[in-house]
């Protein structure tokens, strides 16, 4: 099997690959603050802000292919703490890029739909990013940065994901059904429009994108929706009351980051790549047979 780096094993994209895809890959799992315990899957515990670290495990490893899935991704905490942030938003996959460059393999750079400011959807990936907070004009510099870099590096934008996020990582969604659950009220925006896939099938779309040479790809989902009406179908499926649910506006939750309206994206190139997100619905029944609600 062929050997593949993946950084950000611990986290909720990072521990679905392993998940899905150990049995075709000899997947080596990088992890920081949570090492991996994963049948099948080496794990290795790498700080990627230290650049001798990295080079060090990327020249002992000698992969194939590499995944780059880490980052800082709570976007409130990087809107208060740029500096930190950039070091692993931006420095870490703008090296990684130099380094797969020099070994001439095929280097895949996640990003995100927060790219651009919300304001003129579907976004195909021709169109301008225009970030609205710190996380998106990280991810918008590390793109740039990879691509000047390595320009055979594929980039991928990802939506909203949802799915079981794994031992270490939490996702949007159990919170939401711990709050259903509770009985707390879920202040849920009805004017913030995703375009959300499940972990599995942005997962199958990464494989996809992998055998791409160069460019960026959109791996959005099918439907475009609000956190209020994924609330909503959430609870419906889950069983819960919509009593908690509590439909409010962006401006009237006090956040750090500035968010962006409407950041659905354009997928149709990678559709005719053969990329075929499931349906929300389909894909929380599964969801929700598959994990017990925790
Ligand atoms: N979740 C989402 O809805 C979306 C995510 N994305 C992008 O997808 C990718 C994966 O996101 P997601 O799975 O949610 O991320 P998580 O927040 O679940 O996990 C982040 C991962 O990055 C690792 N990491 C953070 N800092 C370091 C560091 N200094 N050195 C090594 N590893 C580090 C973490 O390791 P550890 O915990 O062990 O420290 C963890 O494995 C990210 O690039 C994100 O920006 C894009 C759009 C939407
Ligand atoms: C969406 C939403 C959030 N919130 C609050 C809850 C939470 O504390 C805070 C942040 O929301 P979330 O936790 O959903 O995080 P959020 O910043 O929305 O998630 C982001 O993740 C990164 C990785 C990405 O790349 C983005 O595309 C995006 O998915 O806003 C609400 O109160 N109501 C809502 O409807």
């Amino acid at each position: 099997m062929k050997r593949l780096l993946l950084t950000g094993a611990s986290g909720l994209l990072g521990w679905n690959v392993c998940r899905l895809k150990r049995d075709r890959w000899e997947i080596h799992g990088v992890a920081h603050r949570h090492p991996i315990a994963i049948d099948g899957v080496r794990g290795h515990v790498v700080d990627l802000t230290d650049r001798a670290q990295t080079a060090d495990m990327f020249r002992r490893l000698k992969p194939r292919a590499v995944i780059h899935a880490a980052a800082a991704t709570n976007v409130n905490w990087c809107q208060e703490n740029r500096a930190e942030s950039y070091r692993i938003n931006v420095e870490a996959p703008f090296h990684i890029a130099a380094l797969c460059a020099e070994s001439a393999i095929p280097y895949l750079f996640i990003s995100s739909d927060m790219v651009f400011d919300g304001l003129s959807p579907p976004y195909g990936e021709r169109d301008p990013v225009s970030p609205v907070n710190v996380y998106g004009e990280q991810k918008a510099r590390a793109e740039e940065m990879v691509a000047a870099e390595y320009p055979n590096a594929v980039i991928c934008r990802l939506p909203l994901m949802f799915g079981e996020p794994g031992p270490f990582s939490s996702g949007f969604v159990q919170p939401m059904i711990e709050a259903m659950r509770s009985g707390r009220e879920l202040p849920l925006f009805t004017d913030e429009i995703r375009t959300p896939v499940s972990a599995e099938s942005a997962v199958e779309g990464i494989f996809l994108a992998l055998r791409q040479t160069g460019g960026i790809l959109h791996l959005g989902g099918r439907e475009r929706v609000s956190r209020y009406a994924f609330g909503l179908l959430l609870a419906r499926l889950a069983g819960f009351g919509e009593a908690g649910l509590r439909a409010c506006r962006q401006r009237d939750v006090k956040m750090p980051a500035p968010r962006p309206r409407d950041v659905s994206l354009d997928s149709t190139r990678a559709f005719s790549l053969g990329y075929s997100p499931g349906r929300i619905e389909d894909e929380l029944r599964r969801l929700l047979a598959s994990s017990p609600l925790r």
